[in-house]
Formats: structure tokens, sequence, C-alpha cells
């Protein structure tokens, strides 16, 4: 365990016990805004208090008149310096919230902005425990132990301090031939939709935005499984494919309307259904909350094979940190 970050959490988690919470936001943009909100759903169904998920600049136009001194705003930035984000963070300071940030990088605008910062690890050697979702999974579930004492939420810090790594490798290694079938076979899509619901909704959302579109230049939007019934299912046919999330919660069963009618009439349909996870080691009573990291560690193994395929790195940008936008 890092104790570095053990120390920052405890810091942090204290810090939100010291307060009297109105309510709690979540605040970042793109892939790091998709990283936060499943943080958001476990708050909604586990607490009173209320929470929302904000794009870091609409969080300033909007200036929601909740933001206070009692709230706690819990921004994300990889980099630590999309501007949006950076701002966002003073301004919810300047309205006396208390402010939390995760980041890859240590001495980061963001990092300088937030009274309280969380690094977290990043790479291909980094543990899942001490990555983006490992420190955001333990302060949640230490912010909810802390505020609400329970064993549920303990076994939920625990299952991601020692089981959570192991739980991916596994189902990476299961999904790696699916990996690369998807990438050979899909290779030359011009557009691919992707489609979830529940906590599973904003990986269907990042996976369009950011993996698709912004690193393969794909074609892309993702259609959530209730919504697919109330306009997206008219573009539905043999040839249009669909990536389609299903979860092991309470809203599968959104998930399985959407899948049975779209399976009718496409048949280009790369299903990711989290019943077929390897969870061992997950506590039994939270692994809806946890399904979505192994889908989305899943689904980064195919973006991995079809830019393979593709021979488009993910890494390649035309316009991202090349002009001023
Ligand atoms: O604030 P961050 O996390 O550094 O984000 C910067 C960029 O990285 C992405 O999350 C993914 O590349 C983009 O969506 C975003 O614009």
């Amino acid at each position: 365990m890092n104790q570095e970050h053990a120390q920052q959490l405890k810091a942090a988690i204290e810090a939100v016990k010291s307060r009297d919470i109105g309510n709690i936001y979540f605040v970042a943009c793109g892939g790091s805004m998709a990283t936060l909100t499943p943080a958001q759903y476990i708050l909604d169904r586990e607490i009173d208090i209320p929470s929302a998920v904000y794009s870091s600049n609409e969080f300033i136009l909007r200036s929601p008149k909740a933001l206070n001194e009692k709230s706690v705003v819990i921004s994300c930035s990889h980099s630590g310096n999309t501007p949006e984000t950076v701002k966002a963070t003073e301004f919810a300071r300047s309205k006396g919230a208390l402010t939390i940030s995760l980041s890859h990088l240590v001495d980061s605008p963001l990092w300088n902005a937030a009274e309280y910062r969380l690094h977290y690890d990043w790479g291909t050697e980094a543990r899942a425990e001490e990555n983006n979702y490992g420190i955001l999974y333990r302060l949640i579930f230490g912010i909810l132990n802390t505020l609400y004492p329970n064993e549920k939420y303990a076994r939920a810090v625990d299952s991601v301090e020692t089981s959570l790594h192991d739980v991916f490798e596994r189902n990476k290694a299961n999904t790696l031939e699916a990996a690369k079938a998807f990438g050979s076979d899909y290779k030359r899509e011009p557009i691919i939709y992707t489609m979830a619901s529940g906590i599973n909704y904003s990986l269907a959302y990042s996976f369009a935005i950011c993996l698709l579109q912004e690193m393969q230049w794909i074609h892309s939007s993702a259609i959530h499984a209730g919504e697919y019934f109330h306009g997206p299912f008219e573009v539905t046919d043999y040839d249009v494919p669909f990536i389609i999330i299903k979860g092991i919660g309470e809203t599968r069963l959104m998930d399985d309307r959407a899948h049975d009618f779209c399976q009718k009439f496409s048949d280009k349909i790369v299903l990711i259904d989290a019943e077929t996870f390897d969870m061992e080691g997950i506590s039994a009573e939270v692994r809806n909350y946890f399904a979505n990291l192994v889908a989305g560690v899943v689904l980064r193994q195919y973006a991995q094979y079809l830019s393979e395929f593709r021979g488009h790195p993910l890494s390649v940008r035309r316009y991202m940190w090349k002009m001023d936008y």
C-alpha cells in the first residue's frame, strides 16, 4: 500500500467528517468526469445527501444555488492542467466548499487549487488500488463508512485494497481473445454506438467520446438504454454496430430490454455482460458497484486492439493539446 496515498485519503475523509455536509458535487471534464460519475451513483443509492455531477465550466456558469460551505466538491483532472477544472475548483473554494481533487500530477495547477489533494498512479504498472478508480472508491467508501459506519463499506474498501487488481487481471485475460476479435472485425467500421444504463452509463459515455471519437476518430454516440426507445432505436439496422454494456444491478432490466430489441435488427452487437465477469474477491453486496470498473478494463483492452488493427495509436490527436480551444 502506498503510504502517501493512504495519508492523503485519511486527511480528506477526516475533513469531510469534521463538516456538516449538505451536498456533494463531482466536477471534471471528459474522461475524468466519467471516472467520477460512478461515485455519484453509489452515493445516490446509499445515502440521502444529494449529489450531482457537473462538467467543470458548466459548474461555474450554472453556479448551483446550493453550493456553499456545506458542500463537498470532488474534482479530478488526470493532467492536473485542464483550466476549466482548475477554475471550477477555485470557484468552489471561493464559495466556502470543502474541495478534494484527484490528479496524477503532483504540484499541478489543480493540485494547488484544492484544499485536499489525492494523487493516483497511472500506467500499465500501476496497481488497481492506487489508480484513479482505486483512489476514488477508497475515498467514497471511506467517506460512507465514516459518516454512516457499516461493515459493508469497510468490506468495499477492503475489496479495492486486496482484490481489485487481481480481478482486473483475470478478466483481462478472460477477454483477450474477444478483444482481438473485436479489433479485427470492427476495424473498418465508420460508426460504433455504445449503450448502457445505471452505473455503467458513464462508461458508455467515455468509451464513445474518449476512446472512439478522441482516440480513434470513429463516429459514436453514447445511448442510455432507457432512452434507446425514445429516438435512437430508429437508427438500428443489420449493419449498425452497438457495444452494449449490461450491468448486474438494479438497472439491468433496462439493459435487457434494449439488448432484446437491438439484437432483432442489428447483426453487429458487441455484448459486454457483467454477469460473465469473474468477481471473486469483491464483497458480494457491492459487486454491482465494481462490475462497471471491470467492464472499463475489459473495454480498454478492446480499444487497444481496435487501435492496433487500425494502425491508429490511442495517443494520436489532431487538435487536443495542440492549439488553443
Ligand atoms: O482534465 P484531464 O483529466 O487531464 O482531461 C484532459 C483530457 O483527457 C481526457 O479525459 C481523455 O483524453 C479528455 O476527455 C480530456 O479533455
